[in-house]
């Protein structure tokens, strides 16, 4: 079992909406999985990521709308119909079953004939890399371990689709980082469509082919996460993923072209094609540079604060009025600005995204 049996398969999510009693918690998602994406929904506590995870696995009330597999809509049926595997947050491991007949148990369910559960279980111990934790019980592992035998009784039935609801948050940060990789490394090696709930931008960042994010219900944006993160699609998006200064201003035109202005002297060119009116201008902090004083083109500023963040110091710097974050690289002895102190910064129109929301 070192691959999928089959082709990994298409998953689309169509106009779906889904109420607990009067409460609308998915209100009309559309989304389009690739065949062998790892894809995320990613989004705060509340945004219906974990509903729409379910819904997918069949769990809770039936929503509106079609989920397909390949075409077939799959809402209506039963869960064990839709061979689509879930590991959940808290593991969910039967604790008086040792790790082999935990991973054997679905197997069981299905009938396969005894002969090949042997040898089922322990290539799925394999892929997770648990295979000298047969005869263990649960409780004698660590949060790691419990987590990999999770994962090896939800890919043992081989399911069609494999759904991750915040896998590894009972895992601490270091734990984290490996399994995510750890993970990655076998979704690429099953080829599995795969979909990974998290309100962690970091892990959604590093380890999903594309993520959809999530708030109140609604999808926000969908795309590669550097794509998101370049561009996002309004202020929601753009604080969620990283930090943003967001300039509330409108775009106006002149003899010089067009403009970004939001008062405090802060102009930024912008395409001629932008209508005027009001608008946001989204900066990232790693986007704007110190410029020698008195550069062409560079806005004055006085420093409000540091901080120090390691790598990096994130500074306020107040621009008559506007406060924008400006991160700059840290090297060893390198000595901060005060607070108070002048300072000239280079803003790159091209590093700017106007958004209107
Ligand atoms: N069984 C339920 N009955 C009533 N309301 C529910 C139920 N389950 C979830 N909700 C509500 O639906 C909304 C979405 O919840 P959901 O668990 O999908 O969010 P989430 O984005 O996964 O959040 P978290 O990261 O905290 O799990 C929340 O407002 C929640 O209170």
């Amino acid at each position: 079992m070192t691959t999928m049996q089959t082709a990994p398969v298409q998953i689309d999510i169509e106009n779906l909406s889904l109420s607990f009693g009067k409460t609308e918690v998915l209100k009309g998602v559309n989304l389009a999985i690739r065949p062998g994406e790892f894809f995320a929904f990613l989004g705060p506590s509340g945004s219906g990521k974990s509903t729409l995870l379910r819904a997918i696995a069949g769990f809770g009330p039936n929503p509106k709308g079609q989920i397909k597999l390949d075409g077939q809509d799959i809402v209506g049926s039963v869960p064990w119909q839709r061979n689509v595997g879930m590991v959940f947050q808290s593991y969910a491991l039967w604790p008086h079953m040792t790790v082999a007949k935990n991973v054997a148990f679905g197997l069981e369910e299905r009938k396969v004939p005894s002969s090949e559960i042997g040898p089922k279980v322990l290539a799925a111990l394999e892929l997770v890399g648990m295979a000298d934790y047969a005869e263990r019980f649960p409780s004698q592992l660590s949060g790691g371990q419990q987590q990999r035998v999770a994962l090896a009784r939800t890919i043992v039935v081989e399911p069609r689709v494999l759904l991750l609801d915040e896998p590894l948050s009972n895992l601490d940060a270091n734990l984290r980082v490996q399994m995510r990789q750890d993970l990655l490394k076998l979704q690429r090696r099953l080829g599995i469509t795969t979909i990974f709930v998290t309100h962690d931008q970091e892990e959604a960042n590093t380890i999903c082919d594309r993520i959809a994010v999530m708030a109140d219900g609604v999808v926000q944006q969908i795309g590669r996460p550097d794509e998101v993160y370049d561009n996002p699609a309004n202020s929601f998006v753009a604080k969620f993923l990283g930090t943003a200064n967001i300039l509330e201003g409108e775009v106006v035109a002149s003899a010089e072209g067009k403009s970004f202005d939001c008062g405090a002297n802060l102009r930024i060119p912008v395409d001629a094609d932008e209508a005027t009116g009001k608008a946001r201008l989204v900066v990232r902090p790693e986007s704007i540079e110190f410029a020698a004083d008195g550069a062409n083109d560079s806005l004055s500023g006085l420093v409000a604060s540091a901080e120090f963040l390691g790598g990096m110091v994130r500074y306020a710097i107040d621009v008559n009025g506007q406060e924008l974050l400006v991160d700059e690289r840290h090297t060893r002895g390198k000595k901060r600005m005060e607070k108070g102190e002048n300072v000239a910064l280079k803003l790159d129109p091209a590093q700017a995204v106007l958004i209107r929301d």
